[in-house]
């Protein structure tokens, strides 16, 4: 019999209106373009700067025409899970994966808290499994899992019976939170003290057991942590709890998975852990979806799952939609964002504007995927037609595990069988896990996670799109998951220079999206929109040279600029003040104040100018075979006071050569001030000289740098090493040097 349920929609679409916007997104354009056409009139009677400033012009130009494409049809879905629940009756099963790489960046206390949110989500339980990778093969995480499964087993009912939201337990429990409810109910107040003190024990423990130089005695449980190489050891795999009574209640499935690791064989980061977690748990459980996150992304919305599955399980979402992807939201970040990183303003426009076209990129962490899908399967490709030939080829890239190529059909196929227990496959499981296991395969190239990319995340999403698939964005009140964002000028610098170079590597790559509108099947929009995000690091160097322009104007008495007495100067005037009131309003839309606002274009500035610019180094450096590129993984701090500490909002620095560059910056412009000041200029060609148009680029260039002039007299991490300082100087007097040299010459 139909179930009278089969008809209630699963998510509903809506699409914003946005007209004003577009309206300003036009005008903009409009100006930029005046402003291009006015230099090239004026292209003949000036030389090499008047040149050089119409070519950035343009490149600010086509960014901005990336832009628009990317904000103009912004959608929105929103999932129903009640209805959910009224029409299926089955929920499928879900693998949850957690990735973590050093105990040392990553504090275990920080990985159980995302896994322990894991656990206790609301969902069927055994339908749930949570596999933990980690690539810091460290006793200490392990000790703490296992520390960390007990207190679950009082955690996980708990949560359940008295519906708790936050279900990290280290937020729940944090001052900030209002936990503490309705306090009236006894029962619920002794079990919340219960609960309380079980966890802090459990702090306690895993503390303990880090101070120690060894956390645990090598024996039992830990024996294979002996071979204490951590980038050369074999693989471990524990089923740390089944639930095998299949019961809906209880504690889901929890496996620990450390790959083997050898020297000198690329184990891919990342991506590498990714694709061991997909094959050991297509092996033991084969979930037709997977959700992953990072070891610090807890779930802060026990609905997400269902939410996941709403977007995803709807009937032409199954042909559409390939992976549910839900924002980087940030726990405690900084008062007003002092490094740019909380990505308010772009989770809202940006990637609902994408949302529009073929769906949000792959963020690498809160993102639901079919496993189908990551197994290669395309759009087109239905029940039916996965048979013969597609089968055969696909097949021959999983490598030579008989029992993983008999769990892959089956999710090719659509096909759920229960597992026989986790055990069962484990021999198996060691085999996949292996170094040698990808060799010859397909797994980084055809199938998985793929590699060869610092974002591997971006990577893997665009060969989806690639293929025609589209992905679906939802960003639910509250947040499904919470992060936490690098605090400190070099970790800021370490995680954005990762960024800029793996998304370069991708456009250098044969999956460079140019390709993929031409012979696949990605729209040419969302190509635009993967090319706006990887020539970010290319874009430095237009950004550099219109930093370098206004200095070497001023040191050589020249301009680059219209003068306040052409019309031309208006147009620049009217662009500035239009541009940043626009953005402004962005920022004042989504409820941020002026100074987050300002801090952002601060830190856009500052990264585009100087970590982009090594970014683009190191893919040019690789491309000349002279070094590789690596992932650095970004240190994670679950303080709660950091974010009122008055001393996390100053920036710090270290002696990373994205500092030098900054500090050269603004040296030469507080060199041009200063010439200016004292009228130290060389007389003016023509009689026609810088202008105001040159001093107040100088002037903002200085605004925007304003936390290197701080760091200059700062001490400590928040001073700028003297040997950044040194480097730099010699930097800017080359610079001046090189200037003098043109006017004499
Ligand atoms: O060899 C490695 C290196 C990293 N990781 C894990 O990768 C995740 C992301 O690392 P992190 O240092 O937190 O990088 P972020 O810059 O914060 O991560 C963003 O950018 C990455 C790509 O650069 C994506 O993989 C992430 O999902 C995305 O959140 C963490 O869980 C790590 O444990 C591994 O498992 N193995
Ligand atoms: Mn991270």
């Amino acid at each position: 019999m139909a179930n009278p349920n089969s008809q209630l929609p699963l998510y509903e679409r809506i699409q914003r209106k946005n007209t004003v916007q577009r309206a300003f997104d036009v005008i903009i354009f409009f100006l930029l373009l005046s402003l291009l056409v006015y230099r090239l009139l004026f292209l003949n009677d000036h030389g090499l700067t008047w040149l050089l400033a119409f070519l950035c012009e343009s490149s600010f130009t086509f960014t901005w025409f990336q832009s628009i494409n990317n904000k103009w049809s912004p959608v929105e879905y929103k999932p129903n899970p009640d209805n959910l629940r009224r029409r299926i009756t089955e929920l499928p099963s879900v693998d949850m994966f957690v990735t973590t790489a050093d105990p040392v960046l990553e504090p275990p206390i920080i990985t159980i808290n995302t896994v322990l949110s894991l656990l206790a989500v609301d969902y069927p339980t055994h339908k749930l499994a949570c596999y933990v990778s980690d690539d810091g093969y460290s006793p200490l995480t392990y000790y703490s899992l296992i520390e960390a499964l007990k207190f679950a087993k009082l955690w996980v009912p708990f949560c359940k019976k008295y519906n708790i939201r936050v279900r990290a337990p280290f937020k729940y429990f944090s001052k900030d939170s209002l936990s503490f409810g309705d306090s009236s109910n006894w029962e619920f107040h002794q079990e919340w003290q219960r609960m309380k003190d079980e966890y802090e024990l459990l702090c306690h423990k895993i503390e303990d057991a880090a101070q120690k130089s060894r956390p645990c005695d090598f024996t039992g449980e830990f024996a294979e942590f002996s071979n204490v190489e951590r980038k050369n050891h074999p693989t471990i795999i524990k089923v740390m709890w089944e639930n095998r009574d299949g019961l809906p209640e209880g504690v889901p499935h929890l496996v620990y998975i450390s790959r083997e690791k050898k020297y000198k064989h690329p184990h891919n980061y990342k991506a590498g852990a990714m694709n061991v977690l997909t094959r050991v748990s297509g092996l033991m459980t084969n979930a037709p979806y997977m959700l992953n996150v990072d070891c610090d992304m807890f779930v802060n919305n026990p609905k997400v799952i269902l939410y996941g599955m709403c977007l995803l399980l709807e009937s032409n979402g199954e042909k559409e939609f390939a992976f549910a992807q839900f924002p980087q939201v940030f726990y405690d970040g900084l008062k007003d964002d002092p490094y740019g990183n909380q990505m308010v303003v772009q989770n809202e426009y940006l990637m609902h504007g994408i949302s529009g076209i073929q769906g949000p990129l792959y963020g690498g962490t809160g993102c639901f995927h079919r496993r189908k899908v990551i197994y290669d399967l395309s759009p087109y490709h239905t029940v039916e037609s996965i048979n013969g030939k597609f089968l055969e080829d696909t097949l021959l890239e999983f490598g030579s595990s008989k029992e993983l190529i008999k769990s892959a059909i089956q999710a090719l196929k659509g096909k759920t069988d229960p597992s026989d227990g986790l055990w069962t496959s484990i021999q198996a499981a060691y085999q996949i896990a292996s170094c040698k296991y990808e060799y010859g395969t397909g797994w980084g190239t055809k199938l998985g996670w793929r590699y060869g990319s610092m974002t591997e995340d971006v990577l893997t999403g665009l060969t989806i799109h690639t293929r025609g698939w589209k992905s679906i964005y939802y960003k639910s009140d509250p947040p499904a998951f919470l992060g936490c964002a690098p605090s400190g000028g070099p970790s800021v610098m370490t995680q954005k220079k990762r960024w800029a170079t793996g998304l370069l590597e991708i456009l250098f790559s044969k999956n460079c999206p140019i390709f993929a509108t031409l012979f696949g099947k990605l729209q040419l929009r969302q190509c635009l929109v993967y090319l706006w995000i990887f020539l970010w690091s290319l874009r430095s160097i237009p950004e550099l040279c219109y930093a370098a322009l206004p200095a070497y104007c001023i040191i050589t008495n020249t301009f680059f600029l219209p003068r306040v007495e052409e019309p031309a100067f208006y147009i620049l005037v009217v662009l500035f003040v239009i541009y940043n009131l626009y953005t402004l309003s962005e920022y004042l839309r989504t409820g941020q104040t002026v100074r987050f606002w300002w801090n952002n274009q601060r830190m856009t500035r500052i990264t585009s100018m100087t970590t982009c610019f090594f970014g683009f180094l190191s893919v040019i450096f690789k491309l000349l075979r002279i070094s590789e590129t690596a992932f650095e993984v970004t240190k994670k701090e679950q303080s709660s006071d950091a974010a009122n500490d008055d001393d996390a909002n100053r920036f710090t620095f270290d002696e990373s050569p994205s500092f030098v560059l900054g500090t050269t910056i603004l040296l030469l412009h507080l060199t041009t001030l200063a010439m200016i000041l004292f009228k130290l200029q060389p007389p003016a060609d023509d009689g026609h000289g810088s202008g105001l148009g040159e001093l107040l680029c100088s002037v903002l260039l200085l605004l925007y740098f304003w936390p290197f002039l701080k760091g200059l007299f700062g001490k400590g991490k928040h001073g700028i090493p003297i040997s950044t300082i040194c480097k730099s100087t010699a930097f800017a007097l080359l610079f001046l040097y090189l200037c003098r040299k043109t006017i004499v010459g």
